[in-house]
């Protein structure tokens, strides 16, 4: 029997990003509003009753409300906005996060699929922390680039058809240091304290990298590169769409371009520093429409539905 699957927010980006994923299956039925309907309050809570998953690729104050419609025991949510991210009752839709998450997805009612950022500063961060090689108490900090894809249709209009297109190159933002994906990098990294996050938005669609710099001197042992690599791989072993690349950082390079993994669900982590100086230099590498938006809420979709988690989610080499 196929399964009911309803996305609001279907013609946004991210619900476009997962039809597409989804196209061709035949093992799900979608139930879909027309334009004229498609924001018609009580048409969409028709809907996310009688879905068996409903996928939510709205603002956040819209995905509080259609939550709120749902009147049933048996529809299901996935929500892509970052209005329950570290919400009593929801289940972090990270996968990989940790040995247990994928089978607390598995049995979830209510899945919060995580932020495009955050990905990469928790798959870097909470094994290091989890392995006691990095304190829960540490001062982290995190620099980061996306594609303007990542500020949904508004943000691709300003920079692909406002009658001024944005032409900055990098533009530095949350500068304040409380950009919304902090408190769900503070939760699930396993740290005492909020990372400094810096983002920036690049003049390019689509695709991100997270860098995580680290003064391993500043640590109370001795680390060195060859010791956060080890965790990271095998902490990662056997995982299909999170890799950590070898330590090769002269041969590498042409890796760590934002765009390199776009159209995958893959997110491939790099290892890079100075072990003379003491300081290390993370790196994840992933697009975010895929692992960061769509990729991940299809990945959640087909690990609650029982199904191969890469089904319809292409991956790319390492
Ligand atoms: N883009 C990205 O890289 C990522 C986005 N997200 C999150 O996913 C969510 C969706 O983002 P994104 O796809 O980029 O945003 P978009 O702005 O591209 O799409 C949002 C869609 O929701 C529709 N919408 C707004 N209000 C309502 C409503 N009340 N009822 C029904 N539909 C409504 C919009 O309609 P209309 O077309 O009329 O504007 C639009 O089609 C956001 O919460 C975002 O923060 C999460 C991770 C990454
Ligand atoms: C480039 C850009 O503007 N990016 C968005 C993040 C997109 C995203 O991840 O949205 P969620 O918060 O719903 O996860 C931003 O910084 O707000």
């Amino acid at each position: 029997m196929s399964a009911k699957v309803f996305i609001d927010g279907e013609v946004g980006t991210t619900g476009l990003q997962i039809r597409e994923r989804l196209s061709g299956r035949s093992d799900i039925e979608f139930l879909r509003l027309g334009e004229d309907k498609r924001k018609d309050r009580d048409a969409r809570a028709e809907m996310l009753n009688a879905a068996d998953i409903a996928i939510l690729c709205l603002p956040d104050a819209a995905s509080i409300e259609a939550v709120s419609l749902i009147d049933n025991d048996t529809t299901r949510v996935i929500d892509a906005s970052s209005a329950h991210r570290v919400a009593d009752g929801w289940v972090y839709g990270f996968a990989e996060m940790l040995p247990d998450q994928r089978a607390k997805i598995a049995s979830a009612k209510r899945v919060t699929n995580p932020g495009c950022y955050p990905q990469g500063y928790i798959a870097m961060m909470r094994p290091l922390v989890d392995a006691g090689l990095v304190p829960s108490n540490f001062p982290a900090t995190m620099n980061a680039i996306s594609g303007y894809s990542g500020g949904g249709k508004g943000m691709i209009a300003d920079y692909e058809t406002a009658d001024q297109p944005v032409e900055t190159p990098y533009w530095p933002y949350g500068l304040t240091l409380a950009h919304k994906h902090v408190p769900e990098m503070e939760t699930y990294a396993g740290l005492d304290h909020a990372p400094i996050f810096q983002p920036a938005v690049g003049r390019y669609a689509q695709g991100m990298i997270d860098a995580l710099p680290l003064n391993l001197w500043a640590l109370n042992q001795k680390l060195t590169l060859t010791d956060l690599h080890q965790c990271l791989s095998a902490r990662y072993e056997g995982e299909t769409f999170v890799k950590v690349a070898p330590m090769n950082a002269a041969g590498r390079l042409e890796e760590i371009t934002p765009e390199h993994l776009n159209g995958t669900n893959s997110l491939h982590i790099h290892v890079h520093g100075n072990d003379e100086t003491g300081q290390a230099l993370l790196l994840a590498v992933y697009d975010n429409l895929g692992k960061g938006a769509s990729g991940a809420a299809v990945q959640n979709m087909n690990i609650m539905l029982g199904l191969d988690e890469a089904t319809s989610l292409p991956v790319a080499p390492l």
